[in-house]
C-alpha cells in the first residue's frame, strides 16, 4: 500500500504503552475488493487485556490530575495529526473496508470531527453549587471522570467508531482499552500511533486486536472497567449487556436499526430522491442508521420509483481505490447470503426487481445495487436490517397508516421523512419511535449531535454535549459548616 508515512500501518497490537508485534502470524487483514492480504494483526486474548487495563488504571489516574485545558491541547494535537495524515488514513481504511476513498477520507475527516469536538467540550464539564437543605450544610455536584473505559467497535466506520468513543473518554478524564472489529484493525492501530505521537500518555490507550469472546470476557468481567461502550449488532450488545451484568458497568450500546424513510405526498421529489441515496447507498448500505424501508405515499409513488430507479442505476459498484466508484463490495460473503437472501425472500412473496437484484459481474463481493416495488410488512426485508445495496419501496395511503408501519419494529435508532407542511412536520418528529429523526435529509451524522436508539437499538448518547455525561460520574459533596 502506497502510503506518505509506512509508519502508520503498523501490524501490530498496542497493550498498556508496549507494542507487540504480530510478526507474520496471528490475524491476517485482508482487502475485501481483491482478497489480497494487507498484514497481520497479533491474536491476543485475555492475559493481554487484563495487562492493558491494569496500565490503564494506572495512567488515568495521573491523566485525571492534568487540567481540562491540557488534555484539550493534548486532543487538539491529536485531531490536527489526524487531519494531516488523512489521505494516509483514508487508504487504509479503503484497504481494509472496502468503501470509495473519497468515502474513506471523508469518514476520517467526520472521524476527526470527534476530537476537535471534545477537545472543545473538555474545558466544560461543569459542577453544580445547590442551596443547602439546612442552615449549617451546603450542596456541592462534582463530576469527575468513570475511569478505566473498554471499547468495542464495529468493521463498518473503522475510524469514527473510535474516536466518537475515544473523543468524549479522554476529555473526561477517562482512560480506554479497545477491541477493534478483526477485519478493520489497522484503521485502529493508526490512531494509537498518532495518539503516541500526539502525547497521549503510555498506557492511556491500549489497542487489543485477537479473540473477540476472551477479549470481551475479560473486559466485561475485569471490575476496574468502569463502562463499557460497544457499536455493533444488537445480538453482541445483548450478550455484553448481560456480562457486564455482575460488575455493574456504566453502558454505551450503539445497536442495530430499522430505519423507515417515508416519502409523504408534499415532499420535494428531487430533494427526496437525493436523500433516499445517501440514507441507502452510504457505505453501500453498510450502515446501521441506514434507510431499510423506504415508504412512498400513493400520489407520488410512481413518479418517486422512477426517479430513484434511474438515479441508483448511475451508482458505480468497484473497488474503493478506482476513480469515480461510488459503492465498494460489502464486508464479506455473509453479507451477501443476506442480500441475497431477503431479494429472494421479496420476490417469492410478490415484490418486482425494478434493477439490480444479482451479485455483481465483478464476482467476490460486489453485488448489484437493487430497487425492489411492491414490498409488503410480511417479507423479511421489512423485519431485519439489510446491511447491503437494497432499496425496497413499500406504498401507503395515509399519515397514521405509515406511522403505525414505520413504528412496527423492535429498533428505533434513525428515521427519515420528506414533507413541505409544518404540522406534518411536528406531528410526524414526534410520533416516530427512534433515536433519531432526519427531515427533509437523508445524512444527519455530526459530532455536534446526539447520536444513539431506543429499544432494541441501544443506550447512551454519543457526540454532542451530552456525549460527555456517558463518561462522567456525579458526586455529591455535603458540607456541614456549623
Ligand atoms: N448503532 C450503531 O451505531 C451501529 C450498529 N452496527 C450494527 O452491527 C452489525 C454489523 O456490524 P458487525 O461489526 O458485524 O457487528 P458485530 O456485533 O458482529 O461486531 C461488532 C464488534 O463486536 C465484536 N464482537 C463480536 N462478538 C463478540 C463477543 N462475543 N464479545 C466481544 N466482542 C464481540 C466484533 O469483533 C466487533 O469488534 C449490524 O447489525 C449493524 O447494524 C454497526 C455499526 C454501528
Ligand atoms: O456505524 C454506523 O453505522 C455509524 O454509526 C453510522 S454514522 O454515525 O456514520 O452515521
Amino acid at each position: 500500500m502506497e502510503l506518505q508515512d509506512p509508519g502508520l500501518l503498523r501490524q501490530a497490537a498496542l497493550v498498556g504503552g508496549e507494542w507487540i508485534e504480530a510478526n507474520g502470524a496471528g490475524i491476517a487483514v485482508t482487502n475485501p475488493s481483491t482478497g489480497a492480504l494487507i498484514g497481520y494483526v497479533p491474536r491476543l486474548g485475555q492475559a493481554e487485556t487484563a495487562r492493558a487495563i491494569a496500565a490503564a488504571e494506572t495512567a488515568q489516574k495521573l491523566w485525571a490530575r492534568r487540567t481540562a485545558k491540557d488534555r484539550a491541547d493534548t486532543l487538539r494535537g491529536w485531531f490536527n495529526l489526524m487531519i494531516r495524515h488523512k489521505e494516509d488514513l483514508g487508504r487504509i481504511l479503503t484497504a481494509e473496508q472496502g468503501k470509495p476513498l473519497a468515502e474513506a477520507v471523508g469518514e476520517i475527516a467526520y472521524g476527526a470531527s470527534f476530537i476537535e469536538w471534545f477537545a472543545e467540550e473538555a474545558r466544560r464539564v461543569y459542577g453544580d453549587t445547590i442551596p443547602g437543605h439546612q442552615p449549617d450544610k451546603r450542596i456541592l455536584v462534582m463530576k469527575q471522570p468513570i475511569g478505566v473505559v473498554a471499547a468495542i467497535t464495529p468493521w463498518n466506520f473503522p475510524n469514527a467508531m473510535i474516536t466518537r468513543k475515544a473523543g468524549p473518554a479522554f476529555a473526561a478524564g477517562c482512560a480506554m482499552v479497545l477491541k477493534p472489529a478483526s477485519q478493520t484493525p489497522f484503521s485502529a492501530i493508526a490512531l494509537a500511533v498518532l495518539a503516541e505521537r500526539a502525547g497521549l500518555p503510555s498506557g492511556l490507550f491500549s489497542v487489543i486486536t485477537g479473540s473477540a469472546a476472551q477479549i470481551g470476557a475479560e473486559m466485561t468481567a475485569n471490575p476496574v472497567v468502569r463502562k463499557l461502550t460497544f457499536t455493533g449488532s444488537t445480538e453482541i450488545g445483548i450478550e455484553l449487556y448481560a456480562q457486564s451484568a455482575k460488575t455493574i458497568k456504566k453502558l454505551g450500546l450503539e445497536l442495530g436499526g430499522n430505519a423507515p424513510f417515508i416519502v409523504f405526498d408534499d415532499a420535494d421529489l428531487d430533494a427526496a430522491v437525493e436523500g433516499a441515496l445517501i440514507a441507502k447507498f452510504r457505505n453501500n448500505g453498510q450502515t446501521c442508521v441506514c434507510a431499510n424501508r423506504i415508504y412512498v405515499q400513493d400520489g407520488v409513488y410512481d413518479a418517486f420509483s422512477e426517479k430513484l430507479t434511474a438515479a441508483v442505476a448511475r451508482l458505480k459498484t468497484g473497488d474503493g481505490f478506482t476513480q469515480g466508484v461510488n459503492l465498494g463490495p460489502l464486508i464479506d460473503q455473509a453479507a451477501v447470503e443476506k442480500v441475497k437472501e431477503h431479494i429472494a425472500d421479496a420476490v417469492a412473496q410478490g415484490a418486482k426487481v425494478a434493477l439490480g437484484g444479482q451479485p455483481h459481474a465483478l464476482g467476490g463481493t460486489f453485488f448489484q445495487a437493487t430497487v425492489l416495488t411492491d414490498v409488503t410488512s410480511d417479507m423479511a426485508v421489512a423485519r431485519e436490517e439489510t446491511f447491503g445495496p437494497i432499496a425496497p419501496l413499500f406504498r401507503f395511503a395515509h399519515e397514521d397508516e405509515v406511522i403505525a408501519q414505520a413504528n412496527d419494529t423492535e429498533f428505533g435508532l434513525a428515521s427519515y421523512f420528506y414533507a413541505r407542511d409544518l404540522a406534518r412536520v411536528f406531528r410526524v418528529s414526534e410520533a416516530l419511535d427512534y433515536g433519531m429523526v432526519g427531515v427533509n435529509t437523508g445524512l444527519i451524522s455530526t459530532a455536534e449531535a446526539p447520536f444513539g436508539g431506543v429499544k432494541l437499538s441501544g443506550l447512551g448518547r454519543e457526540g454532542s454535549h451530552f456525549g460527555m455525561d456517558d463518561f462522567i460520574e456525579l458526586k455529591y459533596v455535603c458540607l456541614g459548616i456549623a
